[in-house]
């Protein structure tokens, strides 16, 4: 049988000196090839979950697997993900060349493979004609563009992309999500957290609503809008969550 692409069993995290745990037994499986949102309002512990998965926090406990293997500091599972980060990641003195140089090295990746892949992501992203400019000229929308690069140059199996389109324009967004859904179609695992839930119904085919660090509601897109009875994901969202403030 093939390996989900994220099997997590029993987890719980807490942050150093708060006495609560942001997730206490928490159960969750992404399957390969998914579409994967993770929706929830603000404060509820998508972030937290997606550093808990990426290895960027440690769980207190709990058991974390990425296609079957142990989530691990190691080189092997390191390629197997990479992550879009909600705060820009790369170095803003340096051009899109030589941050993909950067971060293309840091995922192991030899010099012309770096080459092949900075040109061609460059193309398909609309970045090629400023290539050599300094980052911190661009726009918010061409700097999500060099994050989701970073994020793409060693290609993954799975993406993990924290609101990889907040403040661009619907250009932007539009190019994001059809080169989301390329990635997809070869085969890349997407795992994606927005509060854009109009995008996020185009984009994603299974979905958890987490709140308070719970899971509440986990399914295909189709199976929670038809149990609950909504027509969309904003609708299914504010059925499930509430129409308060959050946090
Ligand atoms: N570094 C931190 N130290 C302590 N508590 C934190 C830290 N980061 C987040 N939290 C708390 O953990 C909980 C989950 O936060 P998290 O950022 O994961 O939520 P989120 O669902 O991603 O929210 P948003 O939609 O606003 O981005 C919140 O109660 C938050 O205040």
């Amino acid at each position: 049988m093939k390996a989900p692409a994220v099997h997590i069993s029993q987890l719980s995290f807490g942050y150093p000196g708060n006495d609560n745990y942001t997730f206490n037994n928490l159960a969750l499986t992404i399957g390969a090839g998914d579409r994967f949102g993770l929706f929830g309002p603000n404060g509820a512990g998508k972030t937290t979950l997606m550093s808990v998965m990426t290895g960027l926090l440690k769980p207190k406990s709990g058991k974390i697997e990425l296609f079957g293997q142990p989530l691990v500091n190691s080189c092997e599972i390191k390629k197997l993900f990479g992550l879009v980060p909600q705060d820009f990641s790369f170095y803003h003195e340096l051009t899109p060349i030589e941050n993909l140089e950067f971060f293309g090295a840091w995922a192991g990746l030899g010099k012309a493979e770096i080459r092949s892949r900075s040109t061609e992501l460059l193309e398909v992203l609309g970045l090629a004609d400023v290539r050599c400019k300094q980052v911190k000229l661009f726009s918010g929308g061409m700097k999500r563009r060099v994050n989701l690069a970073i994020g793409v140059i060693h290609q993954p199996k799975i993406l993990f992309l924290d609101e990889p389109t907040v403040g661009v324009d619907v250009q932007t967004r539009n190019a994001i999500i059809e080169y989301l859904l390329q990635l997809n179609n070869q085969g890349t695992t997407l795992v994606y957290t927005s509060h854009q839930l109009n995008e996020a119904q185009e984009l994603c085919n299974n979905l958890a609503m987490i709140d308070g660090g719970a899971i509440i509601a986990n399914g295909t897109m189709d199976e929670l809008l038809a149990k609950h009875q909504q027509t969309d994901l904003e609708n299914l969202f504010l059925h499930l969550t509430g129409h308060h403030y959050r946090d």
